[in-house]
Parts: C-alpha cells; sequence; structure tokens
C-alpha cells in the first residue's frame, strides 16, 4: 500500500457510542433553506431548470442580483419549534440544517463576516432557536456547511497565482473560525455535513483538511463528519490512495443508494435524498418526477436493509413554511413508522439476501421482513442460514403460521387481499446452540 500521511486514520467503522446512536437512528431530516428560496427557482418570469440553490450561477440570475436578496430575508412565518414537531411526527431521529450554502449566507450571526442573517431585515439568529427546538423535541442536530463560499472575496477554486495561494490561505483561516464558532454556539450539535469540497483548492490541500477534522474533534469529542471533508495528500476524495474510507461514514450516497452489501464494504454510509427529481432548495415549480411516500418509505427501509442512514430533504419557502407536497409525505411517512418504525430503528441488515417481496432487516435476533410485493400465490418465500431456527412469525403481532418446505425454509402466507402500503412481519429466531457467532452472514 501507498504511505499516507492524510489518508484514513483508522480501518473499520467507529465502535463509540455516539457513532452507535447515529447508527440507531436510521432516518434523518435534511434542510436546505436561505436566500435562494426567496427567488424559488424563478427569476424575471423565466423557470431555472437546475437545483434551486445553485440559482445564483444561472446565466438569467446576475450575481449581482442574487446578492442583494440578503435584504429580502425575513421569515415572518418561521417557527423551529413547529418544524420540530412535524420532524418528530415523520419520525427523523436527527436533522441537518444548511448552515452556510455555496453562496456564502451564514444563518447564523457569525462575526467572520458580514454576509449573514444580522444584515438581513430579520436580523435575529435562524440556526440557535432550531438547534434548541429540534434537541427539545429529542431530535439530534447536525450542521451542513459549504466549503464552497461564493461570497468570500478569498476563496478560490484553483490556486494559479501566488496571490490565489495568498487568499486561499486566509480563506482556510476564515473556514477554521467559522467551524469554531459553531461548535462554541451550538454545543449540542453532534456533527458536521460538509459540502462543496470537490475544487482542486480543497482537494489538493488534503493536509488542511485533515489538520482540520482533527482540530474540530479535539475541540468536540465524539463529533461525527462524513467521508466528504477530506482529501489525501494525493488528492484522492472520500476513500484514500489505499482505498479506505476516510471521515466516520461514507457520504457520497446523494440522490443515489447502494444497491447491494458490495457496493458499501461493510462501512457505516448515509444516503440524502430529494423527493422531486433534483431540487434541495425551496423551488416553486417542481419539474419531473415527485417521489411518492411509499417510495420514499422503501428508500429508507433499503438503506437499512444495506447498513446505512437515509436522510429525506425539504425545502422551506422564504417565509418559513413548507410546501404542501412536503407536509403531506411528512405525515404519511410519519403514519407508517409510528406503526413500522422498530423495522428500522437500531436495525441494521438481516444478512439474508434480497428477497424478491422486499426487504429483510434485523435487530438482534428479531428480523423484520418488510413487504413491498406479495408474490400471486400470496405466499412469502423465507430461507434462514443453517443454525437458526424459527421461534414465531407475527403480522401487526397477530401470530402467523409459516410453513416448512425445505431445510430451514419456509412459506408465509399472506394472502392477496389488496394493500396500498408496506407491511412488516416480525420473525423471533433463535441461535441454535453452538452455532458460532452471528448465525446470520456478515456483511463483507
Ligand atoms: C446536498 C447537495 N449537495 C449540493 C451539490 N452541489 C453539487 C454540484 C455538482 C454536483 C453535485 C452537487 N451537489 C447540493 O446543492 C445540495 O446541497
Amino acid at each position: 500500500s501507498i504511505p499516507l500521511q492524510h489518508g484514513a486514520h483508522r480501518s473499520g467503522n467507529r465502535t463509540d457510542a455516539d457513532m452507535a446512536r447515529w447508527r440507531s437512528l436510521r432516518f434523518g431530516q435534511f434542510v436546505h433553506w436561505g436566500l435562494y428560496a426567496i427567488a424559488g427557482g424563478e427569476w424575471n418570469g423565466k423557470i431555472y431548470n437546475g437545483a434551486a440553490e445553485w440559482i445564483r450561477s444561472w446565466k438569467e440570475m446576475p450575481t449581482a442580483v442574487y446578492d442583494q436578496l440578503y435584504k429580502q430575508f425575513n421569515p415572518v412565518n418561521y417557527h423551529p419549534e413547529q418544524w420540530a414537531q412535524q420532524a418528530k411526527d415523520m419520525g427523523a431521529g436527527y436533522m441537518i440544517i444548511t448552515t452556510k450554502h455555496h453562496d456564502g449566507f451564514c444563518l447564523w450571526p457569525s462575526k467572520y463576516t458580514r454576509y449573514t442573517v444580522a444584515a438581513s431585515p430579520y436580523k435575529k439568529d435562524i440556526i440557535g432557536p432550531m438547534v434548541e427546538a429540534y434537541n427539545k423535541k429529542g431530535i439530534d442536530v447536525y450542521l451542513y456547511f459549504s466549503i464552497i463560499d461564493w461570497n468570500h472575496p478569498d476563496w478560490r477554486t484553483s490556486l494559479k497565482t501566488p496571490a490565489d495561494s495568498a487568499a486561499y490561505k486566509r480563506f482556510k483561516v476564515f473556514v477554521k473560525n467559522q467551524l469554531t464558532e459553531l461548535l462554541v454556539k451550538y454545543p449540542t450539535v453532534k456533527g458536521f455535513w460538509f459540502d462543496g469540497t470537490w475544487d482542486d483548492s480543497w482537494k489538493n490541500d488534503g493536509a488542511f483538511s485533515d489538520e482540520l477534522e482533527q482540530y474540530l474533534q479535539k475541540l468536540h469529542p465524539g463529533l461525527i463528519i462524513g467521508s466528504r471533508l477530506r482529501a489525501d495528500e494525493r488528492g484522492a476524495r472520500h476513500f484514500d490512495s489505499n482505498n479506505h474510507l476516510m471521515g466516520d461514514y461514507e457520504q457520497g450516497w446523494e440522490r443515489k443508494l447502494p444497491e447491494q452489501p458490495a457496493d458499501v464494504h461493510g462501512n457505516d454510509w448515509e444516503g440524502v435524498m430529494t423527493i422531486p427529481e433534483n431540487q434541495w432548495g425551496y423551488h416553486a415549480h417542481w419539474l419531473g418526477h415527485i417521489k411518492s411516500s411509499n417510495e420514499l418509505i422503501e428508500m429508507l427501509v433499503k438503506s437499512t436493509s444495506l447498513g446505512g442512514n437515509f436522510v429525506l430533504n425539504f425545502g422551506p419557502k422564504a417565509d418559513g413554511t413548507f410546501r404542501s407536497e412536503e407536509v403531506q409525505r411528512m405525515q404519511e411517512i410519519g403514519n407508517w413508522m409510528k406503526v413500522n418504525g422498530s423495522a428500522v430503528y437500531g436495525a441494521s441488515e438481516a444478512g439474508l439476501g434480497k428477497p424478491d417481496w422486499g426487504y429483510y432487516t434485523r435487530r438482534g435476533d428479531s428480523v423484520f421482513m418488510v413487504v413491498f410485493n406479495v408474490p400471486v400465490s400470496g405466499n412469502l418465500r423465507v430461507k434462514l442460514p443453517a443454525k437458526t431456527t424459527l421461534a414465531e412469525a407475527s403480522a401487526s403481532g397477530q401470530p402467523v403460521t409459516p410453513e416448512l418446505i425445505g431445510k430451514n425454509e419456509y412459506f408465509i402466507p399472506v394472502g392477496n387481499a389488496p394493500r396500498h402500503a408496506p407491511f412488516v412481519i416480525l420473525l423471533q429466531t433463535s441461535r441454535a446452540a453452538g452455532a458460532e457467532g452471528g448465525h446470520f452472514e456478515k456483511a463483507k
């Protein structure tokens, strides 16, 4: 392997309590909120086809115009305790909030730039009350922070001249100061969700990203930071030049999910997902496919079945309210989670492969069958590992009688009544005496 100073410093997943909690929560809420919500994906009667939070880069939007939008930021209908309650009702265990997106506008009154809420008509800190409201509902908070900062005079995409290098040196101090400020002002946050780290300026300074991560961990022990922050000294990102994951979990699953255990190599990972095709900030005109609650529940269950977390994104309007499509999905998903959340919370891969009828998840000896596709036979096929016995099966607390159809192979009869949502069957298994280690195969 290649000797690296700034590659992965740990092999295998973190085993501490903070990471175990992150892993057990399984389901998060992403919130993208900022000046881009004022534009809402359109300008001068034209609709922007890109992601709403990128509208500043649209040729039809003069940057000078965008950079004045902060004078209109005044979310009179922003009620963080209502935000937190609806997230709680959805079943989210953690929330990730954009403190500063690529445009550089800070939702907290940073003392390191004037481009913050303090300069807006709203004046007040957005982040503090949000962290407090979510924590009060028992929801952990993570802070999204974009390294890209289109507003800061010292940010650079790449370093072409000595002047660029001098500027970017100042910029890195600014970044470290803002991150320190966020941890000092909001000490209950559990981690950072970094973004905007693909430019050469950042990618070619693996040493800084490594030192920054270690500095933040020392300042806030237990902090959870994904793989998107770092580069190694050869510019490799997420996985270092020896193909070892950097950071505490794989953070590359953006609007896409792994298909099989081999895709995640036994690492902790998190997938982040939009309800429309590709909108993170508020866009008045959602184009393309809008995912239904059942589609989103399937993504959440699929993520759990592959040992990862699933984070669903919401883009509040400029006034602080949520569009009806988002409120509807939070309620529908929440109703499902209230009944079936035990198949997700604290659960992980079952090591039973991928059945045609849906997904297996597992927590200890409890195996959950989350059924999306009932076969025409009305029987769900279950094959258990050799040393595992099936003690009992139940659906919504009612016992179900499996039919033994082969060695450790069963049919679970569920009938063909029409269904409009996935349902869960609980298999209580028991470890046969002498079964070595995990009687279920561990993900490779
Ligand atoms: C979590 C998501 N990451 C940002 C982003 N910017 C991108 C530019 C190019 C390719 C992918 C991108 N994702 C999106 O704006 C959103 O914040």
